[in-house]
C-alpha cells in the first residue's frame, strides 16, 4: 500500500469512559491492517506533552490502570487551556505523519475535534459514537469521578452530533461484526481506491 497524504476516509470515533472506544478501534484496525488503516488516538501527543512537564511516566499514562486516571482531571484542565488557544492543536499533532488511506482517530471528546476534521476533510469524515449502558461500564472498572464524568471531557459530545453510526457495545447487541459491517464496507472501498489512485 502506497503511502498518502491525504486519507480516503477518516472514522471519529468517540464513546464514555470504558464503552470500548479502544476495543471497537483495534478490532477495525486488525481487520483492515495496519497497511490500511491507522489508529489515532488525540490523547496521545497530550498525554506525551504532559508526561515531559510534570515528569511523569508516559507510558503509564497511555495505560488503561490508576495511573493514568490519577491525573485525568488534571490532564483534562491542561489540554483544555491549550485546546482554548488552538482548538486543532492536539489534531494537527495526532495526524502528523499519518500515511494510511484509512485514519481510525479513537478518541474524540468535543465538537471541536470533530469540527477540525470535518472542516479539514469534509469528503473524508465520519462519526462513530461507542456506546453502552452505565452497568457494562461499571464491570468494565469504570466509576463515576466528578470533574471529569461531568466534565466537557466526558459529555462534550452527548448532543450536537448527528453520528454517522452508533455503535452499541453490549453483551445482548448484535454482535459487533454484524454492526460494524457497513463501516468495514466503507472502509474498504476507500483502501481500493486508494491503491487504484495509487497504481495510476
Ligand atoms: N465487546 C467487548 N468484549 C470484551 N471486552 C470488552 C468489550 N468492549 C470493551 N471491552 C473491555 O472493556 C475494557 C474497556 O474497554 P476500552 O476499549 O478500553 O474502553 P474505552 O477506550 O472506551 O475507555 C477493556 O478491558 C476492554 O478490553
Ligand atoms: C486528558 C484526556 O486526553 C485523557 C484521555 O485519556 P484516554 O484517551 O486514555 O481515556 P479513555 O480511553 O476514554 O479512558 C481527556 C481529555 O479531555 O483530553
Amino acid at each position: 500500500m502506497e503511502a498518502t497524504e491525504v486519507p480516503e476516509l477518516i472514522l471519529v470515533f468517540s464513546g464514555k469512559r470504558k464503552s470500548g472506544k479502544d476495543y471497537v478501534t483495534d478490532w477495525i484496525q486488525r481487520r483492515l491492517g495496519s497497511e490500511v488503516c491507522c489508529i489515532l488516538r488525540l490523547s496521545g501527543p497530550l498525554k506525551q506533552q504532559y508526561a515531559q512537564e510534570h515528569s511523569l511516566e508516559l507510558d503509564q499514562l497511555l495505560g488503561s490502570g490508576p495511573y493514568k486516571e490519577r491525573y485525568r482531571a488534571d490532564m483534562i484542565h491542561w489540554g483544555e487551556t491549550r485546546r482554548r488557544q488552538d482548538p486543532g492543536f492536539f489534531c494537527r499533532l495526532a495526524t502528523r505523519g499519518a500515511r494510511q488511506p484509512v485514519w481510525v482517530v479513537s478518541d474524540a471528546r468535543r465538537l471541536s475535534d470533530i469540527q477540525w476534521f470535518v472542516s479539514k476533510f469534509p469528503q473524508q469524515t465520519r462519526s462513530v459514537r461507542v456506546q453502552c449502558s452505565e452497568e457494562t461500564r461499571t464491570q468494565r472498572g469504570w466509576s463515576f469521578t466528578a470533574g471529569v464524568d461531568d466534565a466537557e471531557s466526558e459529555c462534550g459530545l452527548d448532543s450536537g452530533v448527528q453520528f454517522d453510526w452508533i455503535i452499541t457495545n453490549e453483551a445482548d447487541a448484535p454482535s459487533l461484526d454484524e454492526q460494524l459491517q457497513p463501516i468495514l464496507k466503507l472502509a474498504e472501498e476507500a483502501a481500493s481506491s486508494s491503491s487504484s489512485i495509487n497504481r495510476r
